[in-house]
């Protein structure tokens, strides 16, 4: 089972991902695109990454606003595999 980081882990982290912030047990990140398509498409290409990664985002739509939320299910919090997987939605959505 994958390791939970610490708090100061994932300070240190969340130092190297300004568009995130931690709501309890997760990392989030909200991205508003252009349009609504445009929020759709991107969602599709986090799906992507995320099936290469076996580590699925939960994730709200709101029209132009998708929030992605990320945390390990199966260890009950933060580890390793979600500041990684929020790097990669980093790449994809630009600064
Ligand atoms: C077998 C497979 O890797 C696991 O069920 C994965 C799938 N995706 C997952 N995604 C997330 N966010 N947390 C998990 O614990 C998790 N487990």
């Amino acid at each position: 089972m994958a390791q939970l980081l610490t708090d100061g882990e994932i300070d240190a982290a969340l130092s190297d991902l300004p568009h995130w912030h931690r709501a309890g047990d997760a990392l989030v990140r909200t991205i508003e695109s252009p349009t609504f398509p445009d929020a759709i498409a991107l969602v599709g290409r986090v799906a992507e990454i995320a099936e290469e990664a076996q580590h699925h985002p939960d994730i709200d739509i709101r029209w132009r606003k998708v929030t992605y939320s990320l945390s390990t299910h199966s260890a009950g919090g933060i580890t390793a595999a979600d500041p990684d997987l929020a790097h990669k939605i980093d790449s994809l959505a630009g600064p």
